[in-house]
């Protein structure tokens, strides 16, 4: 049984998971960028920056030196934002003791490389791809947190090493199921992050439920198409790390994402949205770029992701994006 496991990153996904884990008997300690944040998490069982009112259990420490959260860790956790998650780890790189299994939190493309995650770890931290565990799936942080009931998704081409990870988070709220599509829980957790930007815009202009059911699924067609095209198993696209973490993504007012689009879709501007997000990170707002190359490398056609590209990063007006969807070319719906 893995027992000693170590957090990189005390933001709101990072510490939750850190307690699923703690709740599911292991013993954690995170790594906080903040020494201010490691120490109420330590002495006060607490990260109030980052989930309010919710108590961590006792056998979750924290530090900020990452040398001591490394020493003897089975398993590292890594749970920074994508675009940062390269230099993070290679800060980290040799202070990961040999033979831990390595976990990926993080939901996003690369930009530049166009690299998903599992590739940018594996690429810095010289370990086999097929060796690194992906979380992924419909899991709102303060909700898991919370302890309220969800599953997740454990992706890796070495089953084993799912299985280590599974057995080692379970508890009676978290639901781990293992996977080995990599690809496909990786595409799917970037790309909804993108579709949920696209469900809030839908919002935040007054649109109802008609609108964002029609993004959500057309959405789950474009990141479908892309995953498949890289070589995903379609049915990925059917389970929590596609439909599931979609739909928990795009209706709930908790998700930073939506958030952020809601905002655009009420007239504010980038620099307005990212202010209120407060240092949390929506992904999708650069996801959108990378996973709109990613598709145009692989001549794949993601009408919705490339026109939150143009409201995000060329100025476009999400009415005139919202009128342009509308108007493309009739067609069949599986075409
Ligand atoms: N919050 C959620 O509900 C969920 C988040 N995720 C994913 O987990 C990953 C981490 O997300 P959260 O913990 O929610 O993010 P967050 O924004 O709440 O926290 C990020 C953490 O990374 C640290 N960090 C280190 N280097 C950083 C840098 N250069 N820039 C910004 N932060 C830096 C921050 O100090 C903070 O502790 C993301 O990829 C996100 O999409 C996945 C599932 C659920
Ligand atoms: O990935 C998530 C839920 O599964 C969290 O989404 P947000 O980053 O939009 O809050």
């Amino acid at each position: 049984m893995v027992q000693r496991i170590t957090v990189l990153g005390a933001g709101s996904w990072g510490t939750a998971f850190a307690k699923v884990l703690a709740d599911a008997g292991r013993d954690v300690t995170m790594w906080a960028r903040r020494a201010e944040v490691a120490g109420e998490i330590r002495e006060r069982h607490a990260n109030s920056g980052y989930l309010p009112g919710i108590e961590l259990p006792a056998n979750l420490t924290a530090t900020h030196d990452p040398a001591e959260a490394l020493a003897g860790a089975e398993a590292v956790v890594l749970a920074v934002p994508s675009q940062s998650l390269r230099a993070n780890l290679s800060g980290w790189r040799e202070l990961l003791p040999r033979g831990a299994i390595l976990v990926s939190l993080a939901k996003g493309v690369e930009l530049g490389t166009l690299k998903r995650m599992s590739e940018v770890i594996a690429e810095i931290s010289g370990v086999s791809g097929d060796e690194i565990v992906v979380v992924s799936g419909p899991n709102l942080a303060r909700e898991i947190a919370q302890g309220q009931p969800a599953g997740a998704v454990l992706a890796c081409a070495d089953h084993d090493r799912a299985v280590a990870i599974q057995q080692a988070s379970f508890n009676s709220y978290f639901r781990p199921y293992t996977n080995t599509d990599v690809v496909g829980c990786e595409v799917g957790g970037a790309a909804k992050n993108v579709i949920a930007l696209s469900c809030g815009m839908a919002v935040g202009m007054g649109l109802g439920a008609n609108t964002t059911a029609t993004l959500i699924t057309r959405g789950l067609a474009e990141m479908a198409r892309l995953g498949t095209k890289l070589g995903a198993d379609p049915l990925t696209f059917a389970g929590l790390a596609g439909v599931g973490d979609l739909v928990a993504t795009c209706s709930s007012p908790l998700s930073r994402n939506r958030t952020f689009g809601e905002r655009l879709g009420r007239g504010e501007t980038l620099e307005q949205a990212q202010a209120a997000a407060g240092g949390q990170v929506a992904e999708g707002v650069m996801s959108c770029t990378s996973i709109r190359e990613l598709a145009h490398k692989h001549g794949v056609d993601m009408p919705i992701t490339d026109a939150m590209h143009r409201v995000c990063h060329e100025g476009a007006d999400p009415r005139q994006v919202g009128a342009e969807l509308l108007g493309r070319r009739q067609k069949h719906e599986w075409s």
